[in-house]
């Protein structure tokens, strides 16, 4: 057994044992056995386990912890220690366990946990106002589109059906230059600043003007689906792509005659290849698909080309898509350009002289450089604030555009691996406690298979019906596409939110469910948690998510500000909470560049609020009244159980197949015997839980090199982490390489000099990729690249540096 929280539930009482015991009966050999161990334990009961805990008599590990012993009504012996002053409640308040009455074996959560490096003694920061968002739009006084150099069918247009009047800053720099000159252009900017429309609204303004004269009356010419394709949109995902296409629908309402369309991974070449022979004014592309159609569909013609955009640049490179992005760029700049198309518009003067390249992101990854070596030509920095752009004119650094929006939250919890799980749920818990708290939350995990588990184990096992339009305001997002992906959540309901629903969202699933459940997750009208990978973390907009969880932290520190971005967007509030372990990953702290740095908080301060009340189990093991009186410890553990419990639980319909495999076989002697049925299959949540625990792992040796000091694999104690996946102990299969802790953490206090002395002080200093530990992570990345890879045809959801 991998862990080493492991005990068994015997009762031993207080009272002290006889110091002769006598055995009888058995084996000789057996007795002296039993004798000896009894005489052992008697000279030093505090060293080892009790006889009866030694299962097999064999001798115990000194250097493992003591295990606790629990106690008649079921709380936590004496080694509960700290934990239990912490809990505020005397032990005997707890109920009984429910493995105290089945006499299972159960492993204890808050025993032989790391101790933070934190010191959690500081005082913590002061209250300080609420920072003035700094993504918002600007005021109606100080700004609008008119004077930006927009038309005034634009401004108008965006202001009464868009309710956008005012623009945003980073709006504001870019609109005039593009609407303007025609160079090149980079557009940096916080998460949610409004960069799509940055780069929108001057390719639609400048292509309407062919139809329309300076006084807003349309020319004898107007230019239609068929005039010319002018624009091309590049962006890392489908959903990214789809979410640009309905921005960009949504401002051509003011101009029907021009048309746009997607062409994406995942979905029919043929009816791609049908819209793009009707003809297409700016189309939304993921990279290796345009290269396909570039290729293969002779209508799409790019001689007409002005704009190439390329949105979440850095993410492309990061997703393998640098050789289709230097196919794209070469086909485009190596066809002439047409001075006026095919039917007698001239293009020059009012469109581009030259083909503009425009390169956008929030963030600034050294793969952005060679991006802009490929695509752009003297291109101008645009950021948010001058003073940024005129620093950056100098040679400046550019660290703050690396920042999250000032008005996001941003919090830390230290959680031990074992209690993640019970943690993530009392944080849900909490956040949807009260009535319109929060309505959306986003929780990132490292891979699928994980995101698959947690989707499964979080959603409600109960059944329900197919909603009706008239007893539910979900029911218009219904789709069948969303019968797997989409559910109502248990354990984390409240009288307050009785339905809350969840959402799973990965690379893996097919097109369709995506759309379909990134659709219910937009649109729907209660309490909704996304749980997901990265595949979210860039461009994605749903205004009305206020909470972000970083279950997993990210694999670059870049895409944290991204992942965090999905809320607080366009000056709006928002909360982001970032899970790390004790120990070297507290470490990476040091690298977030928050405008509102948060003291780590402890774990107990979530479990504490969050399990305030009791949790809806499925099966209660206790009555009302003892769930009442329970501390929040007890109820973690319970919970803990529970998941263990739906883990072991037989498959559904195990027993049934094991009667029927069961078969009477005549021997030769003429008997009659019965077959011994075969192994009950394992519980599907079991199978799901081993395998994302085993990509986890493998997504964990991932991080990228420079953070992998904070995100040590050697660190990483596996029979802890099983925990976190509800299995008792920790699955092989992970891949040769993973080596599980030996040692102890060097520091075990809070606090003082030592306190802030790391685990991974004890290391070589070597990197884990190319030093101590490589089978694993190249082997890993290499197999997680190429799955993925397969999988979502051209993207990985890893970002392996
Ligand atoms: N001028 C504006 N006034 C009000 N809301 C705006 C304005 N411009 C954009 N928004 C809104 O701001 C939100 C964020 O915009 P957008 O998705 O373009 O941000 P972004 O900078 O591209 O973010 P990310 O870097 O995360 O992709 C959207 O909901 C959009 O409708």
């Amino acid at each position: 057994m991998a862990d080493d929280g492991m005990l068994l539930n015997f009762e031993l009482g207080d009272a002290p044992l006889k110091t002769q015991v006598k055995f009888t009966g058995g084996r000789w050999r057996d007795r002296k056995r039993a004798e000896k161990s009894v005489k052992r334990w008697q000279q030093d009961p505090t060293a080892s386990a009790t006889p009866q805990n030694r299962r097999d008599g064999g001798e115990q590990d000194s250097s493992r912890p003591p295990k606790r012993q629990r106690t008649e009504n079921g709380s936590l012996g004496r080694n509960f220690g700290s934990r239990s002053a912490a809990d505020g409640q005397p032990d005997g308040n707890r109920a009984p366990s429910h493995a105290m009455k089945t006499g299972q074996i159960t492993s204890s959560l808050f025993s032989s946990n790391p101790a933070p490096v934190t010191n959690f003694d500081e005082p913590a920061a002061e209250e300080v106002e609420p920072a003035k968002p700094s993504n918002a739009p600007l005021t109606e006084e100080a700004e609008n589109f008119l004077a930006l150099g927009l038309s005034r069918r634009v401004a108008h247009h965006l202001a009464s059906k868009l309710e956008m009047k005012a623009p945003t800053a980073i709006q504001k720099n870019t609109i005039p230059q593009l609407v303007k000159e025609d160079s090149d252009a980079f557009l940096q900017a916080e998460t949610g600043s409004g960069k799509t429309l940055a780069y929108l609204l001057p390719i639609v303004h400048r292509i309407m003007r062919l139809s329309l004269n300076d006084d807003g009356s349309s020319k004898q010419t107007k230019v239609h689906r068929n005039s010319g394709l002018f624009a091309i949109i590049l962006a890392p995902t489908r959903e990214l792509c789809k979410q640009i296409a309905v921005v960009l629908e949504k401002v051509l309402r003011c101009a029907p005659w021009l048309v746009c369309t997607t062409v994406i991974g995942g979905e029919s070449k043929k009816s791609e290849k049908a819209r793009i022979r009707k003809g297409v004014n700016i189309l939304i592309a993921t990279p290796g698909r345009l290269a396909d159609h570039l290729d293969n569909t002779k209508v799409l013609e790019v001689g007409t080309v002005r704009w190439l955009v390329l949105d979440e640049g850095d993410r492309m490179m990061e997703m393998g898509f640098e050789e289709d992005i230097r196919t794209i760029v070469g086909k485009i700049r190596k066809d002439k350009l047409d001075k006026q198309n095919k039917e007698g518009v001239v293009l020059d003067g009012i469109l581009p002289s030259r083909r503009v390249t425009v390169l956008c992101s929030a963030t600034m990854k050294m793969n952005v450089q060679k991006l802009g070596e490929i695509s752009l030509q003297d291109a101008a920095h645009i950021t948010a604030s001058k003073s940024d752009m005129e620093n950056d004119a100098a040679g400046g650094a550019t660290e703050a555009v690396f920042s999250a929006p000032s008005q996001l939250k941003q919090a830390i919890v230290i959680v031990p691996a074992k209690l993640r799980l019970v943690t993530l749920v009392a944080l849900l818990k909490s956040t949807f406690a009260r009535k319109g708290s929060v309505m959306k939350a986003i929780i990132f995990i490292s891979c699928a298979d994980s995101v698959d588990f947690h989707f499964e184990v979080l959603k409600s096992t109960k059944t329900l019906e197919p909603p009706s339009p008239e007893s539910s305001p979900n029911a218009k997002t219904h789709s069948p596409h969303t019968d797997t992906t989409v559910a109502p959540a248990a354990y984390i309901t409240s009288p307050a939110n009785p339905t809350i629903m969840i959402h799973k969202l990965h690379g893996s699933l097919a097109q369709p469910v995506r759309t379909s459940t990134l659709n219910a997750f937009s649109a729907c009208k209660e309490p909704a948690v996304l749980i997901t990978t990265d595949i979210s973390s860039r461009g994605l907009d749903v205004p009305a998510v206020e909470l972000v969880v970083e279950y997993d932290p990210a694999f670059a520190v870049a895409d944290h500000v991204h992942r965090i971005g999905r809320t607080a967007r366009a000056g709006r509030p928002g909360k982001a909470v970032l899970f790390l372990l004790p120990g070297c990953e507290e470490g990476y702290k040091s690298l977030l560049h928050s405008t509102a740095p948060t003291n780590p908080e402890l774990y107990e301060t979530v479990l504490q609020k969050g399990l305030a009340t009791p949790v809806d189990l499925p099966t209660p093991t206790n009555s009302d009244e003892a769930s009442k009186k329970q501390s929040w410890t007890a109820r973690a553990e319970a919970l803990q159980l529970h998941f263990e419990q739906r883990l072991l639980a037989p498959a559904p319909g195990a027993t049934e197949d094991a009667e029927e495999d069961t078969q009477t076989r005549t021997g030769k002697n003429g008997k009659q015997y019965k077959t011994r049925p075969t192994k009950p299959k394992d519980n599907p949540l079991l199978d799901s839980a081993r395998q994302a625990f085993r990509s986890h792992i493998r997504a964990y040796a991932t991080h990228v090199r420079e953070e992998r000091v904070y995100f040590d694999m050697t660190q990483l104690h596996l029979g802890h982490t099983a925990k976190s996946f509800g299995l008792r102990e920790a699955p092989g299969g992970i891949g040769g390489g993973v080596s599980r802790r030996t040692h102890k953490p060097t520091t075990t206090s809070k606090g003082g000099a030592s306190g802030t002395k790391r685990t991974f002080d004890d290391r070589d200093g070597g990197d884990a990729r190319d030093g101590e530990n490589p089978s694993v992570d190249d082997d890993a990345a290499r197999r997680m690249r190429e799955k993925i890879k397969a999988v979502m045809n051209v993207a990985s959801e890893f970002n392996i540096g």
